[in-house]
């Protein structure tokens, strides 16, 4: 099995409740989405650039697709990690790549969480789950039943067990609609551990300080519920 990755480097967690861990990072090509905040850069699709010495801004090119063995080989330079993070763009697209990878560590995927049949297949290999609600007016869907059905049909089948932590992200923006919030995390709250308010960082003005606090102090009658900004943004590493 082989999939076309951009990176992969070794950092530590920017995001969510577990920031501050080391993790490898794997990032997968190609997205079903396209959401108007996304920080994802565009990336030759060509290469794989791997950072083997972490921080160091140097990096080999590898040609794409990768197989998993060279990953479980790339990522075994690593050392002392947390578990390693499946990213993207939308790593549920390698869904079957995934349920091949064989690592000695926890796997950690940030997902859209809108590929529930995709979900289905790796549930069972996924420890920790970062599963975003995107709201529809983010992205250029078409078909917003839809949309959340196969959102809140992903959250179920990845959801917090015994052996699966599974916590929500929603990027507020200036756009965000309180109402758009609450009937998702409603939807979705039984299957997780909390909700992140994730402002978002960068080109569109973040929707305020007083907004984020008024929606954790609603959310927080029904979920636990974190305000959390991307802090690897802050020191400015990958
Ligand atoms: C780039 S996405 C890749 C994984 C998956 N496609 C997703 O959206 O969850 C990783 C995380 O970064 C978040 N993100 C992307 N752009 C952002 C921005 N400008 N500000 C805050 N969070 C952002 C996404 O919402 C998601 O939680
Ligand atoms: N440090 C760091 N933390 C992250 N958390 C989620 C990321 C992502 O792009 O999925 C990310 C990332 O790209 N870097
Ligand atoms: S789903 Fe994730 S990777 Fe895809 S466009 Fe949205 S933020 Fe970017
Ligand atoms: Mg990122």
């Amino acid at each position: 099995m082989e999939a076309p990755i951009s990176e992969i480097f070794c950092s530590v967690q920017g995001e969510g409740p577990h920031v501050g861990v080391r993790q490898a990072f794997v990032r997968f090509i190609g997205c079903n989405l396209n959401c108007s905040y996304c920080d994802t850069q565009p990336a030759d699709p060509s290469v794989c650039m791997f950072e083997r010495t972490p921080g160091s801004n140097s990096f080999e090119n590898i040609p794409n697709p990768l197989v998993t063995s060279q990953v479980s080989e790339l990522l075994s330079n690593y050392g002392n990690i947390h578990s390693v993070s499946l990213t993207g763009g939308e790593p549920l697209l390698h869904a079957d790549f995934i349920s091949e990878m064989d690592i000695p560590h926890p796997l950690y995927l940030e997902s859209n969480m809108t590929l529930p049949h995709m979900a289905e297949k790796i549930k069972d290999k996924i420890s920790y789950v970062s599963g975003d609600i995107k709201l529809i007016d983010e992205f250029e869907g078409k078909d917003l039943v839809s949309h959340l059905e196969r959102t809140i049909e992903c959250f179920r089948t990845l959801r917090q067990t015994k052996d699966r932590e599974c916590f929500c992200k929603l990027v507020v923006t200036k756009d965000t609609v309180p109402d758009d919030v609450y009937r998702m995390v409603d939807a979705i709250s039984d299957y997780v551990s909390c909700v992140v308010l994730q402002p978002v960082t960068q080109k569109h003005f973040s929707s305020g300080i007083e907004f984020l606090l008024q929606l954790q102090k609603d959310l927080l009658d029904s979920v636990d519920t974190l305000i959390i900004p991307q802090t690897h943004k802050m020191w400015g590493c990958l």
